[in-house]
């Protein structure tokens, strides 16, 4: 049995702001800073205190886990980054008011864009000023893994190498193990542990700054399907909010 705990940033400047946000890199919130400190002492409350630390190469989720540490007096953990943790890449919609870009294409296709399995938004062309394409912190990625967009699948795709790989060997060693990442990246691991459907997962959503904690059992599937939030309350109210984004 192993202890793995999830957590989404807390609320970025975009998310304030109602923009898609994808791999741009900003920061947290005032309220986002709060929010992911607040996660920090619901670990420490609640008895969770992680052994080691997994985060995207994104500023929020990086501040994220120095804030809720720094909270729980955890800041030395061993710490691992990846790129394969990092929100799903949304091509040309990184940048766009979602409220207006439902307004401009309807809700049918702004509820495929956001939250179908399987439908990227078109690609963001390399010269936009949102693109990644020359960001120094994807400079070792082989050009072809870099994405210029991404639907669910392209992340699910992306992500389980590096839980396989770099997780669950923390997982088997018995360590209690953190997951700072994002929306996205967090729905599809939530997917893969909970065996949730290509359909039903459209109507997942994580809320920022609320650990997520699954016990798991030996073979690194839940004991208790959908794991279970530590704040289950202020929970229930922030998945709402986030559904009705852009509404
Ligand atoms: O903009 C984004 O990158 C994500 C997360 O904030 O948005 P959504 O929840 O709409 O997929």
């Amino acid at each position: 049995m192993a202890t793995l705990v999830l957590l989404r940033h807390g609320e970025s400047e975009w998310n304030a702001k109602g923009l898609f946000t994808g791999w741009v890199d900003v920061t947290l919130s005032p309220a986002g800073e709060q929010e992911a400190r607040r996660g920090g002492r619901l670990l420490v409350e609640s008895g969770v205190l992680p052994d080691v630390l997994h985060t995207s190469v994104l500023s929020r989720a990086i501040q994220t886990a120095e804030l809720a540490l720094g909270a729980a007096d955890l800041r030395w953990l061993p710490v691992s980054r990846s790129w394969r943790l990092n929100e799903r890449h949304y091509g040309a919609l990184q940048g766009k008011n979602k409220a207006q870009t439902r307004e401009e294409f309807g809700d049918e296709q702004f509820t495929l864009w956001r939250r179908s399995y399987d439908v990227p938004p078109p690609p963001l062309p390399d010269d936009d000023e949102f693109s990644q394409a020359g960001d120094r912190r994807y400079a070792t990625l082989p050009p072809e893994l870099l994405p210029r967009t991404e639907c669910l699948k392209d992340v699910v795709q992306r992500m389980l190498p590096y839980w396989y790989d770099r997780v669950v060997p923390d997982l088997a060693a018995g360590r209690t193990t953190l997951v700072v990442a994002h929306g996205n990246s967090l729905r599809a691991l939530v997917k893969h542990l909970d065996g949730v459907g290509d359909e039903a997962i459209a109507k997942l959503n994580i809320p920022t700054g609320i650990p997520l904690r699954y016990e798991l059992d030996d073979e690194f599937r839940p004991v208790k399907p959908g794991g279970e939030y530590l704040d289950p309350e202020a929970a229930k109210a922030a998945i709402e909010a986030v559904a009705n984004q852009g509404r």
